[in-house]
């Protein structure tokens, strides 16, 4: 029997934690998941996962749990054939994506897998590791940690999985890489895994959905449900929001349908009253994905002369609530407040 290919996973929460039940399940991978504050929960009792595709596993573990980065070339591992991302991405928070995974990439054999939301996650990791094959995984999903190591599975997972391009290697060879995830995540039966070339027409499409509904969600603190029943708030706000993208997009040149907008808005129903990831982050304090969904697009749009008002309106209050996230974190500093009569 072949040998199972090795995996890292970084970032074992809603996605991630679904995504190593799948490769577990498939057989065809084994899986190292680098846990944070879910360490000791998981380490005593596993994950207690309730998912739409799984059923309940209690107590369920991959194959192996660390708490910290292995260095591969240090500590003299065998080298993973794929790390796959499934932190948030934050590049205005240190440690990026890519300081985080740098010890345990192996040049020219690990390929790395974002399984994350957002543009332009790329361009880091095909500076920083040249002989790496990095995919793309665009991931239709609502998992979410309410609490530690409890994952709460709400909607089928679908992954698109296709290779950024990197122009230092041979584009077949990038292609083979993806067609292999591919396989061996779909092996488990229980998930929808396909391959899919068109990286960035995929990642604009999803940004129809995450620049739009994420942050509109986040601030006024409704899910995707109560956004679209409340008053005014599909034409008002979600609607312009997306035209706004699917302009971007196609100044881009990547061309999205006209009723896209419809699609992304009505794409699970609305008594699914689902809480996006964004808003999951809102309400635990946690930072949110705000250049990654918002920046990145709203800066290709204006540079491409696209008007974008709805969107820079979003993308403003999205700094503030990451700004105030830092400020809790002691990471900015601020004058003292004045006390009335002092001089
Ligand atoms: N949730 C969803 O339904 C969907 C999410 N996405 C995207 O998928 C990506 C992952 O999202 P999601 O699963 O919701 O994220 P979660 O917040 O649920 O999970 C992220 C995990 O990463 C861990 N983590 C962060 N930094 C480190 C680190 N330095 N070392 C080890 N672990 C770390 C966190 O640990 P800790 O708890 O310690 O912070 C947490 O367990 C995002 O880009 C998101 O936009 C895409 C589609 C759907
Ligand atoms: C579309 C959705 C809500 C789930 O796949 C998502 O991408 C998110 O929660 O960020």
């Amino acid at each position: 029997m072949a040998e199972k290919a090795s995996v890292l996973l970084i970032g074992s929460g809603g996605v991630g934690t679904i995504a190593a039940v799948n490769l577990e399940r498939g057989g065809l991978a084994s899986v190292t998941a680098v846990l944070r504050s879910n360490y000791n929960i998981v380490k005593e009792s596993g994950f207690d996962i309730q998912s739409c595709d799984h059923g309940h596993l209690e107590g369920w573990r991959p194959s192996k749990i660390i708490n910290r980065i292995p260095d591969v070339a240090k500590e003299n591992l065998r080298p993973f054939d794929y790390i796959i991302c499934t932190t948030k991405n934050l590049p205005d928070i240190p440690p990026t994506v890519t300081d985080l995974i740098r010890p345990a990439v192996t040049p020219g054999h690990t390929a790395v897998v974002l399984i994350q939301n957002g543009l332009n996650i790329e361009k880091p990791l095909l500076a920083a590791f040249p002989q790496n094959v990095i995919l793309s995984g665009v991931s239709l999903i609502g998992s979410k940690e309410p609490t530690p190591a409890k994952i709460l599975h709400e909607f089928e997972d679908q992954l698109l999985v296709g290779a950024f391009n990197n122009p230092q290697l041979d584009s077949e060879h990038q292609q083979s890489v993806a067609r292999k995830f591919v396989e061996i995540y779909s092996a488990g039966g229980k998930t929808k895994c396909e391959y899919q070339a068109k990286v960035g027409w995929y990642r604009w499409r999803k940004l129809v959905y995450n620049a739009c509904l994420n942050p509109i969600c986040a601030i006024t603190g409704l899910d995707t449900g109560r956004i679209r029943l409340a008053d005014g708030a599909i034409a008002g706000l979600l609607y312009p929001a997306m035209e706004e993208i699917r302009a971007a997009a196609k100044a881009a040149g990547h061309v999205l349908p006209d009723d896209i907008a419809h699609q992304m808005l009505t794409i699970e129903p609305v008594e699914l009253y689902l809480s996006p990831s964004m808003l999951v982050d809102s309400r635990k304090g946690n930072f949110i994905e705000v250049e990654t969904i918002l920046g990145e697009p709203l800066r290709e749009g204006r540079a491409l002369g696209v008007p974008m008002p709805t969107l820079s309106v979003l993308y403003e209050l999205g700094r503030a609530i990451q700004w105030g996230r830092k400020e809790s974190r002691g990471m900015v500093s601020i004058p003292p407040k004045q006390v009335p009569g002092d001089v």
